[in-house]
């Protein structure tokens, strides 16, 4: 099927070139968009304020998504938005793009400039969400209206949804719009939702940069360990205490690694895909990887970034315990953030847990989990992802590899699954290592060039998706 018909395949008709003033609008919008302090602090903490500012927002810098009568909006869950573009042709299985509003709390030190500024300083915008995940928001919407304005009507229908809580588990947005979408009847040919990205500079061997289509997520549990203890005097201590106790299971955690699941995951295919890209002999021997698997898979442990691929991870990233300074500590508790290999489930991981910290002093509460998310296809019947790959190949000509690889974050494109089985998470930038550490930490920014070929991206996306089937193969893999 990938091979034939591919005369029925559309080009982009309508050029993506931006006049001057268009240009300047898209960044001034960019801006203004994170100037709005939409801070997601816990599922019941939100700044609805900044959310419904947001929603406002919308409206006076995209008029024409919002009247153009093919289009309806929907205000779900209070603050996220679900735009239903109704396509020309109805035998075409309609998509999803996908991006959220909110931002989770910054750390107030060491900002160049203020979080939420908005700032355009050395060709760059900056503040919090211009990476993650404003920036995909509003290129979504600017593709959109500058496409409308260029009195397109596409034959694919799509869908928009735009959560408004994603940074705090996606409850009331994305979980609420697939729910609506299920009782709707929809069922979609294929999700793009935030992700992975143009990877440049964190392989040492990897001198050109390649883009990594996440094809799957990984699982998580948040799991608090609590020890509790009889209180008392501090001048007559008892041998341990609550304390101690649990910083001795959470350190046997911590030197403790959960088992490398190289062999059994989608970063074999990553690498393989990749092995071309590698000198010699990197890439004999990634190109033999039932040969060579072991050695590679510890090679992969040898980096911080690279091991989050190869096997589950924990973070210890909360840790109570004392009342005053002179009292025996009755309760102390941690927290540990796992992410789950998408080789192993839950209950796997929760059982090695249990296993390594062998002691019935330590309790375990689960406070939230899911299972990793299955992995979509990356075939060349892959609708979704044969179209990501072509636009990648026309917009950034430079990237001669596109690879499925997995996300080691959690998006709310998870809550879509029973909608598709073709989810994928990419945001059509280049991330370096830095930019990496600014995601959810400090100085987070995005050059004006960056989020203009970010609107670009979309404007010929959504046209490609137009076609009835998927695009002919890469040349490599003919
Ligand atoms: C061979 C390959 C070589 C190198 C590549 C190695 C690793 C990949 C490098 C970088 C990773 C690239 C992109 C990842 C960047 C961000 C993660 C993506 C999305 C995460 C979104 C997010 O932050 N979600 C939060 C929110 C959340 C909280 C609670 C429950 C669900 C979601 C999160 O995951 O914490
Ligand atoms: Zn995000
Ligand atoms: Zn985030």
């Amino acid at each position: 099927k990938g091979l034939k018909g591919r005369e029925h395949q559309r080009a982009p008709q309508i050029p993506s070139q931006f006049s001057p003033g268009e240009r300047f609008a898209m960044k001034e919008a960019l801006k203004g968009a994170i100037r709005i302090p939409t801070v997601s602090f816990s599922p019941e903490n939100l700044n609805v304020t900044a959310l419904a500012e947001f929603g406002e927002y919308l409206r006076t810098v995209f008029p024409t998504v919002f009247k153009t009568s093919f289009i309806q909006h929907e205000v779900i869950g209070e603050y996220s938005h679900l735009f239903t573009v109704r396509g020309s042709d109805p035998s075409l299985q309609p998509y999803m793009l996908m991006a959220h509003s909110d931002v989770v709390p910054t750390p107030e030190e060491g900002w160049e400039v203020p979080p939420f500024s908005g700032l355009e300083r050395d060709g760059f915008i900056h503040g919090q969400g211009t990476l993650d995940n404003k920036n995909s928001l509003m290129a979504i919407l600017q593709a959109l209206e500058l496409l409308l304005n260029r009195n397109y009507i596409p034959r694919r229908s799509f869908f928009i949804a735009l959560g408004h809580d994603e940074e705090v588990s996606g409850h009331n947005g994305a979980q609420k719009i697939s729910a609506l979408l299920q009782t709707r009847g929809v069922k979609l040919a294929f999700i793009v939702d935030e992700g992975n990205f143009i990877l440049d500079g964190f392989v040492s061997y990897l001198k050109k940069p390649f883009a990594m289509i996440a094809v799957s997520e990984k699982g998580l549990i948040n799991l608090r360990l609590q020890v509790n203890m009889t209180p008392g005097h501090s001048s007559a201590p008892p041998k341990e205490t609550s304390i101690g106790v649990l910083a001795a299971a959470v350190s046997r955690l911590e030197q403790t690694p959960m088992p490398n699941m190289f062999v059994s995951g989608p970063t074999k295919m990553t690498l393989q895909e990749l092995a071309h890209e590698f000198p010699f002999p990197a890439n004999i021997i990634l190109s033999n990887l039932w040969l060579f698997g072991p050695l590679v898979s510890r090679f992969m442990e040898r980096s911080y970034i690279t091991n989050t691929l190869v096997r589950t991870t924990m973070a210890l990233t909360m840790f109570n315990a004392g009342v005053k300074v002179n009292v025996i500590p009755p309760v102390a508790q941690a927290i540990i953030n796992m992410r789950i290999h998408p080789a192993q489930t839950v209950q796997e991981v929760l059982d090695l847990v249990k296993n390594i910290v062998a002691d019935s002093r330590v309790q375990f509460h689960v406070l939230n989990a899911f299972d990793p998310l299955p992995v979509s296809p990356s075939d060349h019947q892959a609708l979704g992802y044969q179209l990501l790959r072509q636009t990648i190949q026309s917009i950034f000509p430079e990237v001669s590899t596109v690879v499925p690889g997995i996300c080691i974050g959690n998006t709310d494109s998870r809550h879509y699954a029973n909608l598709t089985t073709g989810i994928y998470r990419f945001n059509p930038l280049y991330l370096r290592p830095q930019s990496f550490r600014s995601i959810h930490g400090i100085n987070e920014k995005i050059s004006v060039q960056a989020y203009e070929t970010q609107v670009k991206f979309i404007f010929e996306f959504i046209q490609n998706a137009d076609a009835d089937q998927e695009p002919a193969p890469h040349r490599h893999e003919l």
